[in-house]
Order: structure tokens, then sequence, then C-alpha cells
């Protein structure tokens, strides 16, 4: 029996993540095995390799008994309050324990197969995440009993930080120690991360069409007025300063990705980034205004209605269907503002026909672009260590 509430962060003693200026990287080619692991490769997919996807998501309870185990597994060291788990633990509860992020990341699995097939890339596509099971650990097993060669590592993140980039080449780093760890294993897959892809065409075009529907969607003589209001995770300031090679890579990013949708979606028009689901302890500071705070200046400048759309996620989510169809409509019900929140890319055929490409790119060859080949201080936050 798998115990699914088992220590993770495997990393032994002397193999942790040392921090950038302690490292001896002086060969800025080194850098990249200094983010995790990951060895991305100018040059194209040598003839015969065999080769997988694998899916890297996030991971979600699958019911009741699962939620406090997987908060602890997020939050593991991070110095989050109880106070603020057992909140988000009730947000779980609600919808029975039961996460859809699983359901979601399957779902994409399933797209992807079916691209790959159509388009005749014969590769395997595994699904592995960090925070529950299947662990990546336990999917990087299967790839080295497979026989695996080589792993493209797509993160369900489209963006630069420390959670939504580097702590992913951190997932796949510990996988690979755990795998090299086992004198009984057998050898696992090198591996590379696909790179950022909040500007990529199909995840711009699934996000501008759920904006345009959720547009068209309010009453007639609201349309043309809302207010629209992209959504992205808030992280603390001092994630989003070390975010990217020189700082401040996830905000420019996500203001990047709202700026194409609306200019497909509705041009000219004027939107604000605004965040959400804000965690840790009140004292330190995170990206700023919440969601919640923004809706009620809208409704004081005299705003009547608002489309909300989480561009900073790909699937509809936790934190999507209970932070803005539960907290921010209901901020917006005691406000009077007519509220209509936009869909995620989820399994959009050009999202995913996207997603194929990037990994077509990444077999031809080429410069690594971001998210792929980082250097070795990209959105690294020193982090108190886990136990
Ligand atoms: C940038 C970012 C993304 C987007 C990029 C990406 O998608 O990777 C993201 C996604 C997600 N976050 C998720 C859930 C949670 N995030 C938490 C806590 C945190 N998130 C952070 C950042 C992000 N999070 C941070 C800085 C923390 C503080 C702890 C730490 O420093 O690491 C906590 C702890 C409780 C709380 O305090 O909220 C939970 C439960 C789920 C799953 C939802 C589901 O189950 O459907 C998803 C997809
Ligand atoms: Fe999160």
């Amino acid at each position: 029996m798998t115990d699914l509430a088992r220590p993770r962060h495997l990393l032994p003693a002397g193999a942790s993540l040392t921090p950038p200026d302690q490292q001896p990287d002086q060969d800025p080619s080194l850098a990249v095995r200094n983010n995790g692991g990951v060895e991305p490769s100018a040059a194209p997919a040598p003839a015969g390799r065999r080769e997988a996807l694998l899916v890297l998501g996030f991971g979600g309870p699958e019911g009741h008994d699962d939620v406090m185990p997987f908060l602890e597994n997020v939050t593991r060291g991070r110095g989050i309050p109880r106070e603020r788990l057992e909140a988000v633990a009730e947000h779980y509860h609600h919808f029975g324990g039961v996460s859809p992020i699983n359901d979601q990341n399957k779902a994409l699995v399933a797209a992807l197969e079916a691209e790959l097939a159509a388009a005749g890339t014969a590769m395997p596509v595994y699904w592995g995440n960090r925070n529950w099971a299947p662990y990546v650990e336990d999917a990087w097993r299967q790839m080295a009993e497979d026989g695996v060669e080589h792993a493209y590592v797509l993160a369900t993140s489209a963006y630069a930080s420390f959670s939504g980039c580097r702590q992913y080449h951190e997932d796949v780093a510990r996988a690979r120690i755990a795998l090299e760890l086992d004198p009984a294993a057998p050898a696992g897959p090198t591996a590379e991360k696909l790179p950022h892809y909040f500007d990529a065409p199909g995840f711009v075009q699934a996000n501008a069409e759920a904006l345009a529907t959720a547009i068209a969607a309010l009453p007639a003589d609201l349309r043309d007025t809302a207010r629209l209001v992209a959504t992205a995770h808030s992280i603390p300031d001092a994630m989003a300063a070390v975010a990217g090679p020189q700082g401040g890579a996830y905000e420019a990013e996500l203001m990047r990705a709202a700026q194409l949708a609306v200019d497909a979606a509705a041009p000219g028009r004027p939107f604000d980034l605004v965040w959400q689901s804000r965690s840790g302890p009140p004292s330190v500071p995170w990206l700023e205004p919440d969601v919640n705070d923004h809706l009620r200046a809208l409704a004081e400048a005299g705003e009547k209605a608002v489309v909300v759309f989480p561009v900073g996620f790909i699937s509809d989510h936790l934190e999507v269907i209970w932070d803005l169809d539960n907290e921010a409509e209901e901020t917006a019900g005691e406000l009077g503002l007519a509220f209509v929140r936009a869909g995620t890319a989820g399994t959009h055929p050009a999202f995913v026909t996207t997603l194929r490409e990037l990994l077509e790119e990444r077999r031809a060859g080429g410069e690594p672009r971001l998210g792929t080949n980082c250097p070795a201080s990209c959105c690294f936050v020193q982090r108190p260590a886990r136990p």
C-alpha cells in the first residue's frame, strides 16, 4: 500500500539546492544543472531515442481524509499559519474533499495523447504531481521501468516564479535523485522542461475566446462598459522581485498574456491585473490588490459590471471555483456589480495544439527559451529548509 502522506522532498544532505551565490558555477553551461537536474540541448533529438512527455501538475486531494495531509505537503516548511490551512481545508471539504485539478490534468493528458497521435508523434504521455498522488517520483520510476530515455516536462503553469517554474524544476530534480539513490532502480530518463507558454498562440486564443464568451454573457447594456479584470495567484513580493533572470517576470508575463487576450477579444479596451488566493502570514507582503478589494474600489468608482478572467491559471481548479466563483462573486453581489467569470484554457484544442508545438520545437533543437534553460539564480527564493 502506498502511504500517500509519506514525507516528501527527499533531497539528501549535500544534494540540496544551494543558493546561487554559493554555487561554483563560473561556467555558464553548468547553470542549468544547478537549476534542477534538467538538461536542455540545442541539438535536435537523436533519432531513435525513446522519449516521453510528462505532465507535471500541482496535485490535489481525492477525498476528505486527503485534505490535511495534502495541505501539509504543499506548505511544509513554508510558515503558513494554521488558521489559513484550516480555512483552505474548508474550501476543499465544501467540494467533498476532492479537488477538480486531478480530473482536469487527466483530461489534459488524454487530449495531448490524441493530439500527438493525430500529428504522428509517437510518444507516451505520463502524469505526475508535486503534492499528491500520482507523485512525480512514481511517474519517474514508471518511465524508467518502461525504458524511457528522455522526458519532456510540461508544467501546468505558463509563467515564471518560484512556484510556477523553478519549483517544477526542483520536482524533477527530486524525482531523479530519488531514483538514483535506489540501487535496484533502472536508470531513469534525462529531462528537459518545456518553456513558459504565457504568450503561445493557442494559450492566448483559448483565453481570448473565453473572455469573449464571458463578455457576451453579460446583459447587452453592460457588455461594452464592463471592467475587464485579469487575475492570477498572488505571490510574496520577494518572490515576484526575483521571478525570471532580471526579476519581475511573473507580473510582466501575466501583463503580456492578459494584454494579448484583450487585444484579441476586446481590442482597445482597458483591463486591470489583480491578485487572488493570497496565503502566508499577514506580516509578509504579497502582491496586491486582492481581487475582492479591487471589486470594492471599482464599485466605489461607479462601475456597474465586471468580467473576471483568471489568465494566471490553466484550468478551473479549486482556487478558481472557490476564490472567484464563490468569494469574488459574492463580493460583487454585495456591491451590486454584475459579475461574469471567464473560463480557463483547460483542454481547448488550440491550447493543446500549442503545447504539442512547444514539444516539437524542443525536439527540433535550437536555443532553449526561458523556463527550459533558466540561469541558476532565476526565481531563486531563500526558503526555510524543509524538514
Ligand atoms: C504562483 C502560484 C500558482 C500558479 C502556478 C501553478 O499552477 O503552479 C499556484 C497554483 C496552485 N495553488 C494551489 C493550491 C494551493 N496553493 C497554496 C499555497 C501557495 N500557492 C502559491 C503560489 C501559487 N500557487 C504560494 C506562493 C503559496 C504559499 C506556500 C508556498 O510558499 O509554497 C496552498 C496552501 C494553502 C494556502 O495558503 O492557500 C494551496 C492549497 C493549486 C491547486 C488547487 C486545487 O487543488 O485545485 C494550484 C494549481
Ligand atoms: Fe497555490
